[in-house]
């Protein structure tokens, strides 16, 4: 569980998050959204440590980062995984040296043990045939999936996702949602996702917060936002006239 207190951040005079409040659960898929430039990515930055609130906590399973030894937090890094925007998987690397390099870089784990787990978490994520190929050489989606079985790779209890559907067509965006709240769900794991996709907030947003100029304006699940009535919220999620007439749609098919 992540458990965010009055969180305030700042850049110079600037004033990026306004004392944001929350709580994020194990085994739930937890969704960020937001207009551009709502603070989305800083909150997402403050929760992987690597800023430091002036004022406010942030607390895993009750212990607060930055009151922690240095070896302390090395551990907690540890314990997440992150999906970055585009994937950012090695270009020079094979799709298992890629999932691979965290393993590499911060655990003393046999060549064997390791190529097992690579295998293990690459079948998870349905790669079966993909080893051996190059970023280059397979498809967007499929980065996706290795990305998501980099983040999974070292059993992480948290793990962050940064717009993990763009550049995705729409079918292959919900199978990566889909897979993402799977695995959240199977390894009981804290995921917090920024996303724009509204498809993504209506099938996986198990509980979603919406920030606006840096408050936290309103928090819900998917089936309570067709219902709300904050208008910052209904702007920005219902901004097409298609989402309009499916949520009076939804209302209507309550009442
Ligand atoms: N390192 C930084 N130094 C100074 N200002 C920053 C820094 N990082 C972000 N900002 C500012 O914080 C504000 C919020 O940015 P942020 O990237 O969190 O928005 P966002 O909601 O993620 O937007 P988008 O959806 O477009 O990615 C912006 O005004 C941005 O310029």
């Amino acid at each position: 569980m992540i458990e965010v207190e009055n969180l305030h951040k700042s850049f110079g005079e600037a004033h990026i998050l306004k004392g944001i409040s929350t709580t994020f659960e194990q085994g739930k898929t937890n969704l960020v959204i937001g207009q551009s430039g709502s603070g989305k990515t800083v909150f997402l930055k403050s929760l992987l440590g690597l800023f430091e609130p002036e004022q406010g906590k942030i607390c895993y399973n009750g212990d607060y980062y930055w009151d922690l030894t240095s070896a302390e937090q090395r551990d907690l890094r540890q314990q997440m995984g992150m999906v970055f925007q585009g994937s950012a998987l090695f270009d020079s690397m094979t799709v298992q040296e890629n999932v691979m390099f965290p393993m590499d870089m911060f655990t003393k784990q046999s060549k064997g043990e390791m190529q097992d787990r690579v295998d293990f978490v690459l079948k998870r994520v349905n790669l079966i045939d993909a080893h051996e190929k190059y970023p280059a050489e397979i498809s967007g989606g499929m980065q996706k999936r290795v990305a998501i079985a980099r983040a999974i790779v070292m059993n992480p209890k948290y793990l962050f996702c940064d717009e993990p559907n763009s550049g995705l067509d729409p079918k292959t965006a919900i199978l990566i949602d889909n897979l993402i709240q799977e695995i959240t769900q199977e390894y009981n794991i804290t995921t917090v996702i920024n996303t724009h996709d509204m498809n993504s907030v209506m099938e996986i947003g198990e509980k979603i917060i919406f920030l606006k100029d840096g408050y936290k304006e309103w928090e819900g699940t998917n089936k309570e936002i067709f219902k709300t009535d904050n208008e910052a919220v209904t702007n920005f999620v219902y901004s097409s006239e298609l989402f309009k007439k499916v949520r009076q749609m939804y209302i209507e098919e309550r009442n």
